[in-house]
């Protein structure tokens, strides 16, 4: 075993309350002690202990990486004929998933692996070390099942959504379809997946109701998945509080939310996960992340990454617009980003840092602050931490 000590860490964030400061738990002027792959020791670099290796990083801020807790990264093809047309007044409604569902099956599993990996390097390339994936653009036994066989070859943080739009061939017979998605379909898809969400919003007529979301997610619970929703994303609608009724990890989007909503989810275990590179990507109102916050909701941060609704998955941008336009402090954006969407997945291994963690799990800005994420919008100074790299650069 071989421990580095890393030093000139101008500020350290572990999200652990009970360190030195505020709800991020900075670590001012900090050295971290990596064995290996884990991290064995962190503190004030005045109390560092001495390790085989030592790298100075001159300045930088060392974060938990950034948890994408919401992407459909497996699928071909664009929309960038859609997304012009929403900026000249279209709406969105859902229906332009039938579009990508035709390009993803003329994809190969090579072509859709290769798509996938190259979107997992761009994440990567930004600071993000996990990754939640779904399904989607499949809506059929087989494709769902080769979408969520792609996905795990990345994340084991996979969710089956093959309730994600009604597919062409059975508008005429809804509820065949939301048998297949609760029978058949959840049967071959279960192996592959951790989670199961449903695309749950009355203003889509190709979505699906509360009953049918109900039906589905509680076939997938007997299945021992766990529940996550896109709820209340294109107008008030069900979602959130069947989200709540059912005990899910999260509930996504949650863009326009009734007091009653807000309630629900202040006095539960879902977190609400915000989304706001879809506003930003369909011209729409941003959720206000302020309520919730003030109300003691569970508040996460993640990409929605598709090609539909957000083309984007910099998870810098989204705290960004986070603090920009949905009122949060760029504290609270960052801590949502990690350890909020690290909770949305009910993972404790990721989201902070502490003894134990792994170095997979670590990010470093060029930059000597979390502030500079909203600060230097649109600038690259977030990475995935590289040892190997930041010794060659330093
Ligand atoms: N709203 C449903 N699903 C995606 C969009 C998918 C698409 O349009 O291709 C979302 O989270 O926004
Ligand atoms: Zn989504």
């Amino acid at each position: 075993m071989s421990a580095t000590l890393v030093t000139g860490i101008a500020e350290l964030v572990t999200n652990d309350p009970a360190r030195e400061r505020g709800l991020l738990g900075i670590v001012e002027d900090a050295a971290i002690v990596l064995d290996d792959d884990r991290v064995n020791w962190i503190g004030s670099a005045h109390d560092a202990p001495d390790a085989d290796d030592h790298l100075d990083l001159a300045g930088r801020a060392v974060l938990p990486g950034f948890v994408d807790s919401h992407s459909h990264l497996v699928f071909a093809g664009d929309r960038s004929a859609e997304f012009a047309a929403r900026m000249t007044g279209t709406p969105y409604d859902g229906g332009g998933i039938a579009v990508t569902r035709e390009a993803t099956r003329a994809a190969s599993d090579d072509e859709l692996r290769a798509l996938v990996a190259a979107r997992v390097q761009e994440m990567a390339a930004l600071g993000t070390t996990t990754i939640e994936i779904k399904s989607g653009y499949g809506l059929s036994i087989g494709e769902e099942v080769r979408a969520l066989r792609i996905a795990r070859e990345f994340t084991a943080d996979t969710t089956y959504l093959g309730a994600h739009v009604v597919p062409p061939e059975h508008r005429g017979d809804r509820a065949a379809y939301v048998d297949l998605c609760s029978g058949a379909m959840l049967e071959a898809c279960a192996p592959h997946a951790r989670w199961i969400d449903v695309f749950c919003e009355p203003h889509s007529e190709f979505a699906f109701t509360k009953d049918e979301a109900r039906q589905i997610l509680t076939a997938g619970r007997e299945r021992d998945l766990l529940l996550r929703l896109h709820g209340n994303q294109l107008g008030h609608g069900p979602g959130v509080q069947l989200a709540v009724e059912l005990g899910a990890a999260s509930v996504d989007h949650c863009t326009y939310l009734s007091d009653a909503d807000v309630d629900a989810l202040a006095g539960s275990d879902t977190v609400a996960t915000l989304l706001p590179g879809v506003e930003f990507s369909t011209r729409s109102p941003y959720p206000d992340a302020r309520r919730l916050v003030d109300a003691g909701v569970d508040v996460a941060l993640a990409s929605d990454c598709n090609p539909g609704t957000c083309y984007s998955s910099s998870m810098p941008l989204m705290v960004a617009l986070a603090v920009r336009e949905m009122g949060m402090s760029p504290e609270e954006a960052v801590y949502a980003a990690t350890a909020g969407s690290a909770r949305s997945l009910r993972r404790e291994d990721i989201g902070g840092i502490r003894p134990g963690t792994s170095v997979q799990h670590l990010a470093v800005l060029s930059a000597p602050s979390y502030r500079h994420l909203a600060y230097r919008a649109g600038m690259p100074i977030a990475q995935r931490f590289d040892l190997a790299g930041l010794r060659l650069a330093h």
